[in-house]
């Protein structure tokens, strides 16, 4: 099971520019957290500080027993192996191919036997779907194919602690489902406590079970995906829709007389630019693919927030109903058809789950084989069987309300 990371009171500054301060929360063993917040709010430093590279001036960042910010540096080494970190530009050694960078963490920080090394490092690429990209040099392939590069030295360890920072920045939307899928796909595999930094909206709605985010140097919020998205708070909603009226500015934040030219423009009818989407209107979460295991994950998610229930906004409760009563139907509707029709049942699976949002649409795939193609796709090959049906389930309705569980 992945490692619980605990944060209190965190405070980072660098000379005199405080960068967040106070900052606690708790990555729940094995679930998957999403950080949020504007450019340069320091998402990437507090990255950086949960794994001792950066060291902040108070609090305290406890994993497996250890407080990281107090430790040794022969303590710090060993729980640095619990972590796979996907830095925001790959990271790698631009002089070592892909396979040595990706062998770099397994030679640094084992005694495996080369070909031990060679079995691991040909498994973590054919994973990201770079096989026969191994001898290429970071230069000479595309930033995509870089991010996965990174995304499999990251795995070589078998993290129980997985941190990416913009996993999806430079990937088009396509890859950027790929990269996700694959991250709930390893989280269903290896329960790894994961961590995302994102400004993607997409990934925000349909990856994490939790959501947070960094503004004016605090964090505003941290809990079920379903309250942040259903949040009130003005800086939430702005950067939910991407709108430029609102208290997220350009660089520093907006003083009183920015605010009352925009609310004039507002009331003039201008256009901030946002988009239009209701995300108080959840959708479902991507669910691993057919053949992964169930995460489990989802279960102490449930637990967890049931609890904490009571404590939550009323729309933030609603909606976090709602989310369960979808994937209850939406997991029943798996077992059913794995159990009952075998391959079959899973295509359909794959199609019903593939309507969310972040999720790529194999229903509109060739029936044959499917083939992500182009040299910056996965190789690996999606086989729908003859006889897979090709209606598509809709998930994305709404249960009635009351049908959740309390
Ligand atoms: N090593 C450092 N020394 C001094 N200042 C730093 C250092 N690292 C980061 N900063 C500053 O900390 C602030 C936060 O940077 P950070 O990269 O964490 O932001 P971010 O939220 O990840 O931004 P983005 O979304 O644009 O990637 C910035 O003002 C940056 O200049």
């Amino acid at each position: 099971m992945g490692v619980e990371v605990s944060v209190e009171g965190l405070t980072k500054s660098f000379g005199s520019q405080n960068i967040w301060r106070d900052v606690s929360l708790t990555l729940p063993s094995g679930e998957v957290s999403a950080l949020l917040g504007p450019s340069g709010t320091g998402k990437s430093v507090f990255l950086k500080t949960l794994i001792g590279l950066l060291h902040p001036e108070q609090g305290s960042v406890i994993i497996d027993g250890t407080d990281i910010t107090q430790c040794s540096a022969k303590e710090l080494y060993e729980i640095r192996k619990l972590f796979g970190v996907l830095f925001q530009d790959g990271a790698l050694f631009g002089s070592m191919s892909l396979y040595d960078n990706i062998a770099f963490p397994l030679r640094e920080h084992t005694k495996k036997k080369e070909d031990e090394v060679r079995r691991i490092v040909m498994e973590k690429i054919d994973l990201v779907g770079l096989a026969g990209a191994e001898d290429k040099l970071p230069g000479e392939i595309s930033g995509g194919m870089r991010k996965r590069a990174g995304l499999a030295r990251a795995l070589v360890l078998d993290p129980q602690i997985i941190l990416c920072d913009e996993p999806d920045s430079g990937l088009d939307p396509v890859r950027t489902a790929y990269i996700s899928q694959l991250l709930i796909d390893i989280n269903a595999q290896i329960d790894a406590t994961i961590l995302i930094v994102t400004h993607n909206i997409n990934i925000a709605r349909t990856i994490p079970d939790n959501i947070g985010m960094l503004f004016r140097k605090e964090l505003v919020m941290f809990g079920p995906r379903e309250q942040l998205l259903t949040s009130e708070q003005p800086v939430v909603k702005q950067f939910l829709s991407g709108d430029r009226f609102g208290p997220i500015g350009m660089s520093e934040e907006k003083d009183e007389a920015v605010a009352a030219a925009e609310a004039a423009m507002q009331a003039a009818g201008i256009s901030g630019g946002g988009t239009k989407d209701d995300f108080t209107e959840i959708i479902p979460q991507v669910q691993p693919n057919p053949g992964m295991p169930e995460r489990k994950a989802v279960g102490r998610h449930r637990q967890r927030v049931l609890e904490l229930l009571p404590s939550l906004p009323a729309n933030a409760q609603q909606a976090i109903r709602e989310s369960m009563a979808m994937e209850d139907e939406v997991l029943a509707t798996k077992r059913a058809h794995e159990q009952g029709q075998g391959q079959a049942g899973a295509a359909e699976w794959t199609t019903a789950t593939a309507t969310a949002p972040g999720s790529v649409a194999v229903a509109d795939a060739p029936t044959d084989v499917y083939d992500f193609g182009g040299n910056d796709a996965p190789t690996q090959q999606w086989e729908t069987p003859a006889d897979a049906p090709t209606e598509q389930v809709d998930t994305t309705k709404k249960p009635r309300h009351g049908d959740g569980r309390s």
